[in-house]
């Protein structure tokens, strides 16, 4: 046997009829692919399905030619040593069909199954191509759009589109104007031609929508606004979304190699933001080359061989395909004793006189107990998208800090606004942000801190627990509104102990950056503002549970009961949606 591991990868989750191999010694990666073009409207899965049954063996049978072409063993040996292939997500016909293949071959060959996730494979790539140790990785395909970061033998997920995938939401405006499958690439050319007119721009904390944009981009097209205006404000508005969720995650986590990954990947103005971020902010991007951003074998092949590296290969009994395979659920054999992302332990503040948050240049003055936040100008950004942001995001947060602290949450004193440079003067407070010391008392004051803003009828909008102070640096930390706090929790839930040790004497609690919140009465909003929290939880901490019961703990003393159940249904809500 040749001692070089090569691997068989199949692809067919969805449209690319995919097969490839892959060379561990010489990195090589030979890949064939048939991709199925719908006659009319979106992808039909049935259609998709019988597509795969036709091409899958003609792309295999090519690739297994490649394959036993370069083998360099006896001729007895099979060329390959093991079969990998996309177990899911995607469409369940599609990846019943491939599955069946995939099984057939490894049994014909005599050699393992291994079962990819579709998603990591297309963030593995980015990672195998780069040579990143922990990146933070975007993920914009046609089905999904999500970041997702590695922590603790997991990808979490640490954001995601609340609706559809980012190249359906695209497809379906280009399906709405006549246009045929894929949308991407034509919205992209059309884009060239345009000028920029308003439409929403909606992100959470690190997740975001589309389906706001795309009715207001149809009703645009309806309305008689020229295509090209649309195409290229769509560009605008979804990858400078795109672009502003993977700065809070590399902001968040304390990253600074970001990579892309998906068919979405392919688009030179997303490519140009990201790049243009990052290197604004002292970051390292990478995007591997198109042929491995678009669905392709060759992604499950690299992926197929890391894994079998590790040993981590199917019994065929176990093999069965899941169309609804997330990220976070595979267990990463193949990542071992390598960094974490994120969050020195304990760390209190470093002494830097200046922190580059997500948005903003943070200038600190704790001795004269005040800190400058500017809102700087985002480049990647169109510039009137850019300059309506930073206002309303400067003028919502000087209002919703004040609000928040007669609602009894602490939150820095303001002193000075200045909307026109987006400029906030604000009260220094805590001694180190929740993040580098997270403890499930913090995070219990955070619960409750959120289920008074919803009380309010206002949500937070970014909670994450690098937007969490904590200590007692404040003017008003001396002061017992602690006393106030148990008053309110106890008029809430009467029994509750209010003696708790851990909380006496403790540090305080203060939320920061509201310049993402706004007024609502909607549950929906408020299950978001505690799943957006939650899920800077799971990227920041190496034992999220205790600490996400803790934060419902808190929000229960405080707050309604039918928002913890809304929260329930948000997170169970399985987000890859078909579009067709
Ligand atoms: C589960 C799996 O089947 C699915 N695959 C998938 O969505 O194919 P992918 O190749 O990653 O992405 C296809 C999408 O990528 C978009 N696309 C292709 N070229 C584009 C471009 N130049 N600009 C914008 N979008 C583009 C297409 O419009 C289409 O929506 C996924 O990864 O979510
Ligand atoms: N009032 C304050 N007192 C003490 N430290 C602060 C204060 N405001 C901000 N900081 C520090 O600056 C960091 C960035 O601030 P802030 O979150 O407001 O900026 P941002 O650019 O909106 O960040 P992001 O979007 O990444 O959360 C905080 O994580 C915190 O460490
Ligand atoms: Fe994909």
């Amino acid at each position: 046997m040749s001692n070089t591991v090569r691997i068989l990868g199949i692809e067919g989750t969805a449209w690319a009829a995919s097969a490839a191999v892959f060379d561990a010694e010489t990195d090589g990666v030979f890949i064939e692919s048939d991709a199925y073009q719908p006659e009319s409207g979106g992808i039909h899965p049935r259609e998709a399905a019988e597509h795969m049954h036709d091409a899958i063996p003609r792309v295999v049978e090519r690739a297994l030619e490649h394959a036993r072409e370069t083998h360099d063993g006896p001729a007895t040996e099979p060329p390959v040593d093991a079969v990998a292939f996309s177990r899911g997500p995607g469409l369940g016909p599609c990846l019943r069909t491939v599955g069946t293949a995939a099984r057939a071959l490894s049994q014909a060959l005599s050699v393992p199954l291994v079962g990819v996730n579709h998603m990591v494979a297309h963030l593995e790539i980015g990672r195998h191509s780069s040579g990143f140790d922990s990146p933070v990785c975007l993920n914009a395909s046609g089905a999904n759009a999500h970041l997702l970061a590695y922590r603790n033998g997991r990808y979490r997920v640490l954001g995601e589109t609340m609706d559809t995938g980012v190249g359906n939401a695209i497809d379906k405006f280009t399906r709405h104007v006549g246009w045929s499958h894929p949308g991407g690439p034509k919205v992209e050319a059309a884009a060239e031609d345009g000028e920029y007119v308003d439409l929403p721009y909606v992100v959470k904390g690190m997740d975001f929508s589309f389906s706001g944009i795309m009715s207001a981009a149809k009703q645009a097209y309806d309305d008689g606004t020229p295509v090209e205006d649309i195409c290229y404000s769509l560009q605008e508005n979804i990858f400078g979304m795109l672009t502003e969720v993977s700065e809070r995650a590399l902001s968040l986590t304390g990253s600074d190699e970001l990579v892309l990954g998906g068919g979405v990947g392919q688009n030179d103005r997303l490519r140009e933001m990201l790049t243009e971020m990052c290197e604004q902010r002292g970051a390292e991007f990478h995007a591997p080359e198109p042929r491995f951003l678009r669905d392709n074998a060759g992604m499950i092949a690299v992926l197929g061989a890391k894994m079998y590296a590790a040993g981590d290969t199917l019994a065929l009994e176990d093999s069965r395909v899941d169309p609804d395979f997330r990220p976070d659920q595979v267990s990463v054999s193949w990542r071992t004793d390598e960094p974490d992302l994120a969050a020195g332990h304990g760390a209190a503040d470093t002494g830097d006189r200046q922190v580059r948050g997500a948005e903003a240049l943070v200038s600190l003055e704790p001795e004269a107990g005040r800190v400058t936040k500017r809102r700087e100008e985002k480049t990647y950004r169109h510039p009137a998208l850019d300059d309506r942001l930073r206002k309303e995001r400067t003028t919502l947060e000087a209002r919703l800090t004040s609000l928040a602290r007669r609602e009894g949450v602490p939150t820095p004193v303001l002193s000075d606004v200045d909307p026109h440079e987006s400029r906030l003067e604000l009260e220094y407070v805590g001694e180190r942000d929740l993040r580098n010391g997270l403890t499930p008392a913090g995070v219990r004051d955070v619960g409750r801190h959120l289920a008074r803003l919803h009380r309010a009828g206002f949500v937070h909008g970014d909670p994450t627990t690098r937007n969490v102070r904590v200590g007692r640096v404040g003017r008003d930390a001396s002061q017992p509104e602690r006393a106030v706090d148990d008053r309110e929790r106890r008029a809430a839930s009467p029994n509750e102990r209010t003696d708790d040790v851990r909380e006496q004497g403790s540090d305080r609690t203060y939320l920061i950056d509201f310049g993402l919140g706004y007024h609502t009465d909607h549950v929906e909003d408020y299950a978001m503002d505690l799943h957006v929290f939650d899920q800077s939880l799971v990227g920041t901490a190496d034992d999220p549970a205790p600490l996400r019961e803790a934060v419902r703990e808190g929000y229960r003393e405080v707050g309604e009961e039918r928002v913890l159940e809304r929260l329930q249904d948000v997170e169970g809500r399985g987000r890859y949606q078909s579009d067709s």
